[in-house]
């Protein structure tokens, strides 16, 4: 093995055990078949309320796209329904498995701290092919009445186009989840920078 290789395998050794300290949160993303689900999942470290946490976005959908995946949503700590601007059936899809979500009782997942105390899910509803609006069968304000009567952030993006809509979307979904406590670490540095600025 060269230098670069060894290298190569180090760094990344690295970031597998710094990854693997990290806090995980999981968003589940739901939704009908073609609506693009899979442009949005990715796996990567992001800090919620300044802790670095290991953020997986995963299509729980699986191969049946129409049918409720009760089960895979019980380790979710947040919820992100997609429908299609393009797609009527898409939308009350959508809203159906909003008001599915709101009756499912949350895990005791890490992100909702212990089992027993839950909080309502974090979920939001993204309206995805905003660049096809010629082809639009969903208006905003139907997508913006649907998320406020089930308590659900709202966003309208073209993931193709990949504007940033979807990392707002996101973003605004996690600032809902609580941060995660479990393997949060105490750090000496912080603890005597704080004191020494106190004294000074
Ligand atoms: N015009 C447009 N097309 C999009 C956009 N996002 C996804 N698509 C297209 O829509 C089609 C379906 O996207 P997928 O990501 O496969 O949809 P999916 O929801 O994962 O579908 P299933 O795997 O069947 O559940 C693909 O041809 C994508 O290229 C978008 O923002 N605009």
């Amino acid at each position: 093995m060269n230098n670069r290789a060894l290298g190569a395998k180090a760094s990344s050794t690295i970031m597998r055990d710094e990854r693997a300290s990290l806090p995980r949160v999981r968003v589940a993303v739901l939704g009908s078949s073609r609506v693009g689900k899979s442009d949005l999942l990715y796996r990567q470290t992001v800090p919620i309320n300044g802790t670095p946490v290991e953020l997986e976005v995963i299509d729980v959908s699986g191969s049946n796209s129409d049918k409720f995946p009760a089960e895979q949503i019980q380790w979710a700590d947040a919820c992100l329904v997609v429908y299609s601007v393009t797609d009527r059936s898409s939308f009350e899809y959508a809203t159906e498995v909003l008001t599915a979500l709101r009756r499912t009782p949350t895990s005791g997942s890490p992100a909702h701290g212990p089992a027993g105390a839950s909080a309502p899910m974090p979920l939001a509803l993204l309206g995805n092919k905003t660049d096809l609006d010629h082809l639009r069968q969903v208006t905003t304000t139907d997508g913006q009445s649907a998320s406020a009567a089930h308590n659900a952030s709202f966003s309208e993006a073209s993931v193709a186009d990949n504007s940033g809509d979807l990392y707002r979307c996101v973003d605004r979904l996690l600032a809902e989840v609580r941060t995660p406590l479990r393997t949060r670490k105490f750090s000496v540095t912080k603890m005597l920078g704080s004191l020494i600025g106190n004294l000074s």
